[in-house]
């Protein structure tokens, strides 16, 4: 196996990355994020049209694009590429992923004008109805350059909606690039967002571009951003009054062209309310809110997700077997706190235990989408037990211990003592 190329950040991997698209023009670029297998970096180049770069990007999900020639069709048009993969690390934050050097020639035929843009209902895999109040709203605010405020329960598909956002924009053909906000420390992420000039301070030997100039001409994500630090907070609402921002010891301020979106799972209201986050900022960067419906909200879609997730796991497993109807029956009567995340997690378990069966069934699920007792509050016998706010348990400790646990709601349970229905319960009362 070859070494992975190593960055020490991910500002080092994007001036790679800015130099590579230079060199190497007409190529496009995925990052796919090995242990979430997302992407957390695209560049697609001019000659694909969306629907083509949307099943490029499946193909290398489901595995399916190995090193050298391939032919990427759709309805319109079909493509021949030249793929280069290599794994890479990132130090700073430990990250493991691959990237894909996609590189096409030129087009070996064109069968209809570009006009295919994937339908929303098409990357959601969703025909509910309060999706398609979201989808209403993404059609009409993409082709704007507003600020929008993405809000939803963990693993509901924020991420995608910011995809999406860009995706139906203007800026489509530049990058797209997403920073998470709570997995940085306030100096790094400082630098990260804004950019430092060499001897800036103690071991700035070299001068960092921020994702404010990194992005420019595309979209910024800025997921979970009620976690970012006051002062932070104040600096970034100068680039939104001014337009503009400076580098961290920088004189000169630099002209900010990205089209900001931002996520959270938080209610960032009460959040201001609070006095975490600060209020003039909320109301910039909320000019239009989107919320993702959380999934046991539009129970109707969970077929369609787990079809999806199957057919792209088939590389994967080898095989695709179906759900039998008592299974389906099972994922539509669980909850699903962890949302879409959570489901896709329980379908890998299900491939995993099914072994080649053709069907996978009840037995092959996970205990807690089985045993119902555990998971649907309403049928819980302890319903009604007050619940307690004490020393042990308050609002703080139960953020803590679900961030600890990665929002895994029987680790966290049982980490606190109580049971996962009483979890369930203080995370709807603190709105967690
Ligand atoms: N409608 C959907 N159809 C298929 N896959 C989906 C859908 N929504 C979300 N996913 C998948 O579920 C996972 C979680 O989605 P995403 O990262 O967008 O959620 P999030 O709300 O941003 O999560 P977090 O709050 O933890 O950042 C991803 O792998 C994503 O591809």
């Amino acid at each position: 196996m070859r070494q992975a190329i190593d960055f020490y950040t991910q500002a080092d991997l994007e001036n790679f990355l800015f130099k590579l698209q230079t060199l190497i023009a007409g190529s496009s670029i995925l990052i796919l994020d090995q242990a979430q297998q997302r992407f957390v970096y695209e560049f697609k180049a001019q000659n694909f049209n969306h629907t083509l770069f949307q099943t490029l990007k499946q193909k290398v999900r489901a595995n399916e694009l190995t090193i050298g020639r391939h032919i990427i069709k759709d309805a319109s048009k079909s493509i021949e590429l030249l793929c280069h993969s290599h794994s890479i690390h990132i130090a700073d934050q430990n990250f493991e992923g691959t990237l894909y050097l996609l590189h096409s020639p030129q087009p070996l035929q064109r069968l209809k004008q570009d006009q295919n843009i994937v339908s929303l209902e098409q990357t959601f895999h969703s025909q509910s109805a309060e999706m398609q109040r979201m989808f209403s709203i993404i059609q009409r605010v993409a082709i704007t350059e507003f600020p929008v405020l993405v809000r939803g329960e963990s693993g509901s598909g924020k991420e995608l909606v910011a995809q999406a956002l860009h995706d139906h924009s203007q800026r489509k053909n530049n990058v797209f690039i997403a920073i998470n906000c709570a997995a940085l420390n306030a100096n790094i992420l400082e630098s990260e967002l804004f950019g430092h000039v060499k001897g800036a301070f103690t071991g700035a030997i070299r001068e960092h571009k921020g994702v404010f100039e990194r992005a420019a001409g595309g979209t910024l994500f800025l997921d979970e951003i009620a976690e970012i630090p006051l002062e932070l907070q104040a600096k970034l609402l100068r680039v939104l009054e001014t337009g503009e921002f400076t580098p961290l010891g920088g004189e000169k301020s630099i002209k900010a062209n990205v089209r900001i979106i931002t996520a959270t799972h938080r209610a960032l209201r009460e959040e201001a309310r609070l006095g975490r986050f600060r209020q003039d900022l909320l109301y910039r960067l909320r000019v239009i809110p989107i919320f993702v419906p959380p999934l046991r909200d539009r129970k109707e879609d969970i077929p369609l997700i787990a079809n999806y997730i199957l057919t792209e796991q088939q590389n994967v497993f080898g095989a695709s077997p179906k759900l039998s109807d008592a299974a389906l029956q099972k994922l539509i009567d669980y909850d699903w706190p962890g949302n879409v995340r959570e489901l896709k997690n329980t379908l890998l378990y299900a491939l995993t235990m099914a072994n080649e069966k053709s069907e996978i069934d009840v037995c092959d699920l996970p205990d807690e989408i089985i045993d119902k007792q555990h998971i649907s509050p309403s049928n819980s016998i302890i319903e009604d037990e007050p619940l307690l706010i004490s020393d042990k348990i308050n609002k703080e400790m139960i953020r803590k211990t679900l961030i600890q646990y990665q929002n895994d709601l029987s680790l966290a349970a049982k980490a606190l003592n109580i049971s996962r229905t009483t979890l369930w319960r203080y995370r709807k009362k603190f709105n967690l």
